[in-house]
């Protein structure tokens, strides 16, 4: 007898949605998986596309999934589908006791949340907000900008960073959604906080223009003392290469539920070195194992801060539940 493969969908609501330059995220939904051998041994793995950053989407998982069968054999998941491969690769590690036997560098459960970036919403909510991640040990905070006026935004900023202690690092997060003209006056702002010597850092500005736009963010990326990130740009292990080619030698923000093999991520970062900055998916419980598992293996330092503050954003209890409980839940 084979591999067993089963499949659960799941639809999770978020508390609040979660607004970026891309519009509100309002359900987050995706693929559970469980690989079972004739030893009745069991592997968990999840495919939690995100379409709007160029994954697959759900019905293309799901359809590629169901067409398996009751039977896994292991055979090529086409690079069309990088969530879909990372579900499947993860849930066989997870089969082979790679995930849950290994001693992982960064504890995956009790996450200290100083290693773990605090998400702040969007707008001027992030001013409220800001002092409860910080009382949760966050040193890290990210917000997400792009999504009111520029002018307010910036305003915001200035407040918020005369309230952050000293060794707080705050990213800012623009999903591609600023044209030159706005990037530029973003940098401006973040350098002259960067340069006064009272206030806290900021860390980098992520994604501040459309994926495609490489050329203009390196040539932003050597004007301004600020570092940039990219992170739609490099979605996939395929365009991390690419963007690697192309002499990209910043930070890259590297999401692995949606990159794709997770081997060919871990030879990526093995072979290159890269500036790597992790982050979370918004996936459950069973693709965050797997996807710290990957930042563990790939950075062993664990640092800068994990971008996985994502738990406590849906309106569910899910995050309270092990992978197991999880998989009976659904
Ligand atoms: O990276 C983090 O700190 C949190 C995760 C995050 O921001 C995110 C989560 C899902 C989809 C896109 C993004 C993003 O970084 O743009
Ligand atoms: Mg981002």
């Amino acid at each position: 007898m084979g591999i067993e493969l089963a499949i659960r969908l799941y639809r999770r609501r978020f508390a609040q949605p979660l607004h970026t330059a891309h519009g509100p995220w309002v359900w987050r939904e995706g693929l559970l998986l469980r690989l079972r051998d004739s030893l009745g041994q069991v592997g968990y793995g999840e495919v939690a596309p995100i379409p709007w950053f160029g994954s697959e989407s759900m019905a293309e998982a799901l359809a590629f999934c169901q067409a398996q069968g009751d039977e896994w054999r292991c055979g090529e998941i086409p690079a069309a589908l990088p969530a879909t491969q990372f579900g499947l690769e993860s849930a066989q590690a997870d089969l082979a006791g790679q995930i849950a036997r290994q001693k992982p560098a960064i504890p995956t459960d009790s996450l200290a949340n100083a290693a773990i970036c605090g998400l702040l919403p969007a707008g001027e909510t992030a001013l409220s907000v800001a002092p409860q991640r910080l009382a949760q040990g966050h040193q890290t905070l990210k917000w997400k900008i792009g999504v009111a006026s520029i002018a307010d935004e910036i305003r915001w900023l200035d407040q918020l960073m005369v309230n952050l202690p000293m060794n707080t690092r705050l990213r800012l997060d623009a999903n591609g959604g600023l044209n030159l003209a706005q990037a530029e006056q973003w940098l401006v702002a973040c350098d002259r906080i960067n340069t006064n010597s009272q206030l806290a850092t900021v860390e980098h500005l992520e994604q501040p223009l459309p994926p495609d736009q490489l050329a203009a963010m390196t040539a932003l990326g050597e004007r301004y003392q600020t570092a940039i990130a990219l992170d739609e740009s490099v979605a996939t292990v395929a365009q991390l290469e690419k963007c690697w080619q192309q002499g990209w030698r910043g930070v890259f923000v590297v999401k692995p539920a949606i990159a794709g093999s997770p081997q060919q991520l871990e030879a990526f970062c093995q072979r290159h070195r890269p500036r790597l900055v992790f982050s979370s998916a918004f996936e459950t419980a069973i693709g965050r194992r797997a996807a710290l598992a990957i930042a563990a293996r790939c950075s062993p330092a664990p640092e800068p801060a994990l971008g996985f503050g994502t738990q406590g954003w849906f309106a569910d209890d899910w995050d309270t539940l092990t992978p197991a409980e999880l998989w009976d839940r659904l």
